[in-house]
């Protein structure tokens, strides 16, 4: 599947109560865009309306740039890894076909549990495993999805930052060509990881210079720490 762009226009607001706008978003097909900005202002509904789980309503809608329906099209990694505690490592990851009523692919689950770093826990249930293991196998579950479009809400901020580190370059190695869609609060993730950085606060939407070359980028590069100094900067501006 060729993955589309995502687009957004116009202000939102939940029933009388106004959440942001108007405003002009666009995450580009094939890219990783993180999107930055104070809590509160509205990240997370984007990455719901985007998922179909939002009913925020948006003046000038929202959707995939080639026109089709994003139902189907999207997998969405939150901030707790939304794992069920009762089910192993391998039921997890195979729950989504599950749910539809499909036949999951056991030994796709294995290569992906593999790919994570996780070969030999398939019967681990959660609690079994720590909490950057628990992340790895949120990120093989949302692999196994197979989605062009994959939205990414803070998943790793609750990570030390070594195992965060880690996850990072996973999933920039792992999500190469999909249109990721990333909500985060941390500068040096941003720096590290958007090809296009947008800013969103009550002022509205901005971008932000996206440093050079290909995620996931040395965060201990100078121009990388000088590009987060940027950000911060901006951030406590907002
Ligand atoms: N279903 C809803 N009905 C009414 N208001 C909502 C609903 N969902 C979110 N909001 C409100 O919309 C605003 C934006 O929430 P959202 O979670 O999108 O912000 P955010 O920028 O992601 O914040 P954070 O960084 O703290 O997660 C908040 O004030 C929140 O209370």
């Amino acid at each position: 599947m060729t993955p589309p762009g995502l687009w957004l226009d116009g202000s939102a607001r939940f029933g009388d109560s106004a959440l942001f706008g108007p405003l002009s978003f666009r995450a580009e097909a094939g890219c990783w865009t993180v999107l930055l900005g104070p809590s509160g202002v509205g990240k997370t509904t984007i990455l719901r309306l985007f998922a179909g789980l939002s009913r925020a309503e948006v003046s000038g809608g929202f959707g995939a740039s080639d026109g089709q329906p994003l139902a189907g099209r999207v997998a969405l990694m939150a901030q707790t890894d939304l794992l069920l505690p009762w089910a192993t490592a391998l039921d997890n990851i195979c729950l989504g076909a599950r749910l539809r009523g499909e036949r999951a692919d056991p030994a796709r689950a294995l290569r992906l549990l593999a790919e994570v770093g996780l070969a030999g826990m398939e019967r681990r249930k959660p609690g079994q495993l720590s909490g950057g293991q628990r992340q790895r196998l949120a990120l093989a579950r949302t692999l196994m999805e197979d989605r062009p479009v994959v939205l990414l809400d803070e998943p790793f901020s609750a990570l030390d930052a070594r195992t965060r580190s880690e996850m990072q370059a996973l999933a920039a190695r792992l999500l190469t060509g999909r249109t990721v869609l990333m909500v985060s609060h941390d500068a040096a993730e941003a720096a590290r990881l958007g090809q296009r950085i947008l800013i969103l606060t009550r002022a509205g939407l901005a971008e932000a210079a996206a440093p050079e070359g290909p995620p996931p980028r040395d965060a201990t590069a100078p121009a990388l720490l000088q590009a987060q100094a940027g950000l911060l900067a901006r951030l406590l501006a907002a």
